[in-house]
């Protein structure tokens, strides 16, 4: 009865969703990130219908749902007769992780994962050299307690629909990816990268002074080990292709002009595996981990925003900014 309350409940607040327009989505999800009650509520109910390889939404929501839409920061091409997606990024000029940019992402992927249709996702970029720069800087600088909790809320259901997604989710790596951009890529569940020594990739918080959340260790040290990660972390690491092959922070290297075409053929070979078996292998192996993050969701909310309200903090990020736009003049 439970269960079955939760899906009715989910399907409501998703069928909102789908008939808005578009920016009334945005207004809507924001209203609900500012809403934690409503928000864990939605986000349970969802691990709670993915977790066992079934989508809860009804027929007719996803005969009405919009598969094709282009938005100012996302534009996804969804082939319904391959059943994959590709989101192409396209927030100028780096494709930072603005409370703007993953407001949409979120009702991007949301909607993609409502539709049964869809069985895989491509995530890459639009912008040439950059698949994303991370976190965008100037929302976690000089803003209000609350604009912090909100744009931080933002991250957290970003990682947690991207990890827990029952789509095959596979990374388009056309550029480089530090920080905020490496944990994008490292929630899906292959990676190919462009081979292009200039491109960089891994998380580099530690150089200008802030912590990697706890969520981020987890996920990463399941994917490339306990002293990988140690050594990442810490010291701040950003590496080119080739080393980030070797420790297994992605698992494939392509020319630049092939990562869409192989990602589009290692797609049909994942597809080639019937959706419910390998969905429940995926939440075999990820519930544990999303499990453990959402017991300590509003802890990690409150550290990220005690971190980084701090004058300490804001400080090394004034600093951090003023050198990302002195390397240009
Ligand atoms: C103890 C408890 C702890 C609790 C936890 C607390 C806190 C934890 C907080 C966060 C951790 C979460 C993990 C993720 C963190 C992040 O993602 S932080 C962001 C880190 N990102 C970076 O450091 C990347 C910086 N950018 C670059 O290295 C380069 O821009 C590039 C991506 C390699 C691209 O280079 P290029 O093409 O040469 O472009 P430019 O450098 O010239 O940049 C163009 C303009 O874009 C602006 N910009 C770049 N990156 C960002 C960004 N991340 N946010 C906002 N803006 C960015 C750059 O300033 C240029 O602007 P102008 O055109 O000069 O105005």
């Amino acid at each position: 009865m439970d269960a079955y309350k939760s899906s009715v409940d989910f399907a409501e607040a998703t069928a909102f969703l789908s008939h808005a327009c578009y920016e009334q989505d945005k207004m809507a999800l924001r209203a609900t990130l500012k809403n934690k009650s409503i928000l864990s509520g939605l986000l349970s109910r969802l691990s709670s219908c993915s977790s066992h390889g079934r989508v809860c939404v009804s027929p007719v929501l996803v005969a009405q749902r919009r598969n094709n839409s282009t938005s100012p920061k996302l534009k996804v091409d969804f082939n319904q007769s391959t059943g994959v997606a590709v989101m192409h990024m396209q927030n100028p000029p780096v494709n930072s992780l603005s409370l703007g940019f993953l407001t949409e992402f979120c009702i991007a992927v949301e909607k993609l994962e409502m539709d049964k249709s869809c069985r895989g996702l491509i995530l890459t970029s639009s912008q040439p050299k950059v698949f994303s720069a991370g976190l965008d800087i100037m929302d976690m600088y000089g803003k209000k307690l609350e604009q912090y909790e909100e744009f931080w809320r933002a991250v957290q259901e970003m990682w947690l629909k991207l990890y827990s997604s029952n789509m095959v989710t596979i990374a388009a790596i056309n550029g480089s990816s530090p920080a905020g951009g490496c944990l994008m890529s490292l929630s899906c569940d292959y990676r190919i990268m462009a081979d292009n020594p200039r491109y960089s990739i891994g998380f580099n918080e530690t150089q200008f002074g802030i912590v990697v959340p706890v969520w981020c260790k987890e996920a990463m040290t399941t994917i490339v080990g306990h002293r990988n990660t140690e050594l990442t972390l810490e010291l701040g690491l950003l590496y080119n292709p080739s080393d980030a092959l070797k420790i297994g922070l992605v698992d494939q290297l392509v020319p630049e002009d092939q990562v869409l075409a192989t990602a589009t053929k290692t797609m049909t070979k994942w597809l080639a595996i019937p959706d419910h078996a390998r969905r429940i292998t995926k939440s075999m192996m990820r519930k544990p981990t999303i499990d453990k993050i959402m017991s300590i969701r509003e802890a990690d909310m409150q550290q990220y925003i005690s971190f980084i309200s701090k004058d300490s903090t804001q400080k090394m990020l004034g600093t951090y900014l003023e050198m990302l736009k002195k390397k240009r003049g």
